[in-house]
This record gives structure tokens, C-alpha cells and sequence, in this order.
């Protein structure tokens, strides 16, 4: 349990911890970028970068992005800015600026799967299929009629086995291994540091969310929700924009 902290109060919005004693462990699709038609037509904002670098500074490194995405997508969106990056859901890890991802032994996906899911996108224009290190996410947001067919479909292969789960995701159904989420990934951080001993602060904005911020209020922390607790994700980043130079 971390002790308690001061907070600083950014001038409206969620309270936080003062920068010396919080850790941020950020959402990236609809948190730190707005929801885009695509995931690789997300548009990284003016300013955010510029941001996000001051955060990691004022918190003693403890800016962390614990995302859906492979570790390698939060690379190219945000190069070298967090300090950490934990990717699939917690499923990966990398745990600083210079160090390797942590490895992962993962089931294999059953190759089938992967066929079906090829031939199902393939059926219904503008959508697509997305492959991580050990999951598949089927997106229809480019055709919202496609997405209760997916759900059938892949609730029938995953029937009779335990490893994996499917999963909502905005727009998109994904098929992930059991028992990760993005509790696990917030818990690990929050073990070392450059986080250790400080008040984590959870920011997201989708069901896979909800798992970081239960686990932050669990650790003494704080946890926030896009659109509960901030109404946009643009109104996030104007208030994390303001924590960075008061808090
Ligand atoms: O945990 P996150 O960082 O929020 O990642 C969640 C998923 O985000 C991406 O898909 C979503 O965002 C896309 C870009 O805005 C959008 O086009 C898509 O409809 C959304 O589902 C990403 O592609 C997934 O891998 C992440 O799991």
C-alpha cells in the first residue's frame, strides 16, 4: 500500500497525486489519440509529445503506455517517449527506455483460426483483420454490420477450449489469451521502479480499461475513465497538459 500523497488539482478536472509522487500509466487508441477510422490513420496531436516528455520528467520517469497494441505500434506512434510500454493488454512488456521486451510463452493460436478469420474479413468490405503475438482482432468499424456476425462466429471457434477469450473491443471483436488484462501490466510496473513507492494514476477509455483502473485504486491509486470521469480524450490531454506545468 503507497502512503498517502498530496495532490495537485490542475485548475478543473480529476485530482492526481503532485508530479513527485505519481506514476501515469496511460491508455494510447481514444485516450492519448482520438479514435480514428483505422488503426494506423490514429493522428498524434500538436503538443502531446511535448507533453508527455515534461510528464516523464517532472514524475522521475513514471510514464508508462499500457495499451491493446503490440509494443512495436506504441514505438512508432510515440518513439522513445514513455518510459515503459506494456502491449496486448499486459500480455507484453518492455520495462524502460533502452531495455528489451520481457519474453512471453504464449499458447499458439490455433492456425485454423487464423484461416476463418481471413476468409470472414475477406466476405464483408472495409472491414480487417489485425494479428498480435497471440490474438486476432477482427474490426468492422469501417462496416458496423459485419459486427454480430463476428461475435457468432468466433464465440463457435472458440467453443471447447479454455485458452482463449473473446473480447469487445470499440468496433472490433478480439481473441485473446485467458487471464491477461491490463490489471496485470499496471501490478507489474508498479513493482519497480521508476514506479515503485509511487501513486499510480490509470487513464483510459474502453472496457480493457477497467482492469487498470481497478488495479490502480487497488494499489492506493487513482483511476479514470474517458468519458466518465474526463468528457473527451481531447479534454484528457488539455488537462494533462495543465498537470505538467502545475502539479
Ligand atoms: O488499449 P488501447 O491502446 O486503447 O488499444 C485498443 C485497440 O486499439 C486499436 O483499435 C481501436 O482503435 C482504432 C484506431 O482509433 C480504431 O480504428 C478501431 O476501431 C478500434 O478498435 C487497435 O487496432 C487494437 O489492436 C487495440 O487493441
Amino acid at each position: 500500500m503507497t502512503t498517502p500523497s498530496p495532490t495537485a488539482t490542475p485548475s478543473s478536472g480529476p485530482i492526481a497525486p503532485s508530479a513527485d509522487h505519481a506514476a501515469f500509466l496511460l491508455d494510447f487508441d481514444g485516450t492519448l489519440v482520438d479514435i480514428a477510422p483505422t488503426p494506423a490513420s490514429v493522428r498524434v496531436e500538436p503538443g502531446l509529445i511535448e507533453t508527455l516528455l515534461r510528464l516523464r520528467d517532472r514524475c522521475g520517469g513514471a510514464l508508462a503506455i499500457v495499451s491493446g497494441r503490440p509494443i512495436e505500434q506504441i514505438d512508432h506512434f510515440l518513439p522513445g517517449i514513455p518510459t515503459a510500454v506494456a502491449g496486448e493488454h499486459g500480455l507484453t512488456l518492455r520495462r524502460s527506455l533502452d531495455g528489451q521486451e520481457e519474453p512471453v510463452v504464449t499458447t499458439p493460436l490455433p492456425p485454423e483460426w487464423q484461416s476463418r478469420a481471413e476468409a470472414l474479413t475477406g466476405r464483408f468490405p472495409n472491414t480487417a483483420l489485425e494479428r498480435k503475438k497471440a490474438g486476432l482482432v477482427l474490426h468492422y468499424r469501417g462496416n458496423p454490420d459485419a459486427g454480430s456476425l463476428f461475435e457468432q462466429e468466433i464465440i463457435a471457434w472458440l467453443a471447447g477450449q479454455d485458452d482463449f477469450e473473446i473480447h469487445p473491443s470499440k468496433m472490433a471483436w478480439e481473441i485473446r489469451l485467458a487471464g491477461i488484462h491490463k490489471g496485470n501490466a499496471v501490478e507489474a510496473l508498479m513493482a519497480q521502479p521508476p514506479f515503485a513507492g509511487r501513486v499510480p494514476v490509470f487513464v483510459g477509455d474502453d472496457v480493457t480499461d477497467m482492469d487498470g483502473v481497478r488495479a490502480a485504486k487497488a494499489l492506493g491509486g487513482f483511476g479514470y475513465l474517458i468519458p466518465d470521469d474526463f468528457p473527451t480524450a481531447h479534454e484528457f490531454r488539455a488537462w494533462l497538459a495543465r498537470y505538467v506545468e502545475t502539479a
